[in-house]
């Protein structure tokens, strides 16, 4: 379980970007997580990864406080060009993370294989990822974030620089790969009908300082499709409250239509 407890944080000696966040999110989740441009979404996140200290409050995983990267995270962020390293292949992107858990050099190899064949890129494992189209990069990404079978799954806006058919794949992927590892995930993203589609659960956040504005479950059926799933009228209710909750929670309104 992850658990975050009166959390805030400021950057040096600037005003709070986040004020007295509270969260729990049980083993296995999926939350995502919206809020007007600059309302502390990443920040966040970072505080999570044990990337940043948040400046009060405390996070625990499993009962143990994070105060570095915690040993089962994976990680997805939305520049899928800057995250694989372009001298390895691609099966040595993936293969890569699992040094870290003691496997032998065959069994990281394996390991890699297998996790490629998840994502649908076993052919291209011996490639290296500037060969690779944006989509199947950051398919990439995500093997390599899930090899080592993390207990976490942090995700930064990671469809954010994909075309929408290749968005609407990863979320369904992302959504598979969730059935099979379980892991808890907590995914930022700026669309809101995909906070909503790929979610068990959506916080908003809201600006200036950025607090927890709605935190809503998702009841939808859990076999998700694209098409169908988007057009039942509890879909479609959600994301209106979802869309309302971020628009109240921007700082600024935004200009009134004329
Ligand atoms: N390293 C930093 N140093 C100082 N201020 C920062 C730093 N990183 C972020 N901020 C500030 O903290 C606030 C929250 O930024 P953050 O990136 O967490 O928001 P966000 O909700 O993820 O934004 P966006 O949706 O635009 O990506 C912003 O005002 C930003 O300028």
């Amino acid at each position: 379980m992850l658990r975050i407890d009166h959390l805030s944080h400021r950057y040096g000696d600037g005003p709070d970007v986040l004020q007295d966040i509270e969260l729990t999110v049980p083993d296995g989740q999926l939350l995502t997580l919206v809020g007007p441009s600059g309302c502390g979404k990443s920040t966040l996140l970072r505080c999570v990864s044990g990337l940043v200290r948040p400046s009060a409050g405390r996070i625990t995983l499993d009962g143990e406080v994070v105060d570095g990267v915690p040993d089962r995270l994976g990680v997805v962020f939305q520049d899928y060009s800057r995250s694989l390293f372009p001298w390895l292949s691609v099966r040595e992107n993936v293969a890569l993370p699992l040094r870290r858990r003691g496997l032998s050099r065959a069994e990281r190899h394996t390991a890699a294989v297998a996790m490629l064949e998840q994502v649908g890129l076993a052919d291209a494992a011996r490639r290296h990822p500037w060969q690779l189209s944006g989509g199947m990069q950051q398919r990439v990404a995500l093997a390599r974030a899930l090899a080592a079978r993390p207990a976490l799954l942090l995700m930064d806006e990671p469809f954010g620089a994909l075309d929408a058919q290749t968005r609407e794949d990863l979320e369904d992927l992302l959504l598979r790969l969730h059935r099979a590892q379980g892991m808890t995930t907590v995914l930022v993203t700026h669309d809101i009908d995909e906070s909503v589609y790929v979610a068990d659960r959506v916080v908003v956040l809201a600006s200036g300082p950025g607090r927890v504005r709605a935190d809503l479950p998702v009841a939808l059926p859990a076999d998700r499709d694209q098409i169908a799933t988007r057009g039942l009228p509890e879909f479609i209710a959600l994301r209106t409250e979802v869309g309302r909750a971020v628009r109240q929670g921007a700082a600024v309104p935004p200009p009134r239509p004329r």
